[in-house]
């Protein structure tokens, strides 16, 4: 975080978010080293000894590279609670920042007014590697509910193996280019051409994901990988729509909001999220997404310094159309901020 500040300690300035694949660790240490990240921050403004040379971290990596972190850059990770760093991420976000959080509906993002007052409870789900569901009660109230393991981590397993693609962003692509009818086995595929309107579902619904593979007798070679990608895609987030929504219904919870790097902003995959929670729900309950999804563990980490207030920007700008996000924020995961800190 860049500092203007005074000696009490208010900090303001831009918080930035970088992310960097696990299996990329030492380039994330030689950009933190050559930044010189680590020296910054509590040194200067009069923390105790102890706090210089400590960052906070959370998730599996703060457990994972703690050793790394200290042999290589000589500074300890303080580890902060995984689920409630998500949650103290997830609420300062809700609270903070404007038109942080929107729907996604017919190729088009809705930005949300949040109410402060009738923000809980909520469910919050983590689509990482895995996948976790947490309800959010109040600040620091949460309980994590449920979760699957099968989430990014499987979309971006299988789909290596399955297309051979090189990067995550290629499989994306893939998904966007190709034709999920190639591969899914829909209603109208069992049923002559025919809608099965009497339990809802439309000829054009998936009957069984993949299933078109079981008869067609062809080699994987034979489908092209587009088509796979986008059968797998709809195949993940539907099940995690699904079973975010029956845990929505669980505990009478009508907001949802999903986070976690899987959805990086892909149009497709948030469709197919609103989608199934929309189908599911009968338009009960609808999904939304924030803009700065893929950040709230780190955000929440971050708050877990003894942060007093926090107040970015107000959340209730004059004029704001909800729309479009706030000219104040940008796309690139930017986030004005104004802290005080006390120690
Ligand atoms: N550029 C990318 N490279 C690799 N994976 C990406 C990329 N962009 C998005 N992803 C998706 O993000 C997922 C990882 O998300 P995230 O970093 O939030 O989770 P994690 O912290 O590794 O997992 P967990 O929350 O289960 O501990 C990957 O499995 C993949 O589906
Ligand atoms: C194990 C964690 C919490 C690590 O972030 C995550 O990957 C996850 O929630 N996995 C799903 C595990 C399950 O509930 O089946």
């Amino acid at each position: 975080m860049e500092n203007n500040s005074s000696k009490d300690h208010r900090l303001s300035g831009r918080l930035y978010f970088l992310k960097f694949e696990t299996s990329k660790i030492n380039e994330c240490l030689d950009f933190i080293s050559s930044k010189q990240l680590h020296c910054r921050g509590a040194q200067h403004y009069g923390f105790p000894d102890s706090d210089r040379n400590t960052i906070k971290a959370t998730g599996g990596g703060a457990f994972k590279f703690a050793d790394l972190f200290k042999e290589k850059l000589g500074i300890s990770l303080d580890k902060v609670e995984e689920m409630g760093s998500l949650v103290s991420g997830a609420n300062f976000l809700l609270k903070s920042v404007p038109s942080e959080a929107f729907t996604y509906m017919n190729g088009q993002r809705n930005y949300e007014q949040i109410d402060h007052d009738d923000l809980y409870p909520y469910l919050l789900v983590n689509i990482g590697s895995g996948v976790s569901m947490i309800k959010v009660d109040g600040d620091g109230r949460y309980e994590r509910v449920s979760g699957t393991s099968v989430g990014g981590g499987t979309f971006w397993g299988l789909g290596k193996l399955l297309t051979k693609c090189k990067s995550f962003d290629d499989l994306l692509e893939m998904s966007h280019q190709g034709n999920n009818r190639m591969i899914d086995m829909l209603v109208g595929d069992i049923y002559g051409g025919m809608d099965y309107l009497k339990i809802g579902l439309s000829s054009t619904a998936i009957a069984s994901s993949f299933g078109k593979a079981v008869s067609e007798n062809k080699e994987l070679e034979e489908y092209k990988p587009e088509d796979v990608a986008r059968s797998l895609l709809r195949m993940i987030s539907n099940n995690i729509g699904q079973i975010a929504y029956l845990n929505a219904l669980r505990f009478g919870l009508k907001k949802i909001f999903f986070g976690g790097f899987f959805i990086c902003g892909h149009a497709y995959t948030m469709d197919t999220i609103s989608v199934a929670v929309d189908f599911w729900s009968k338009g009960e309950a609808k999904a939304m997404f924030l803009r700065h999804e893929g950040f709230l563990g780190a955000l929440g980490a971050f708050m877990n310094y003894q942060l007093v207030e926090e107040f970015p920007y107000p959340s209730h700008l004059p004029g704001d159309d909800h729309k479009k996000p706030d000219k104040n924020l940008n796309d690139n995961g930017i986030i004005e901020c104004h802290v005080r800190v006390s120690n």
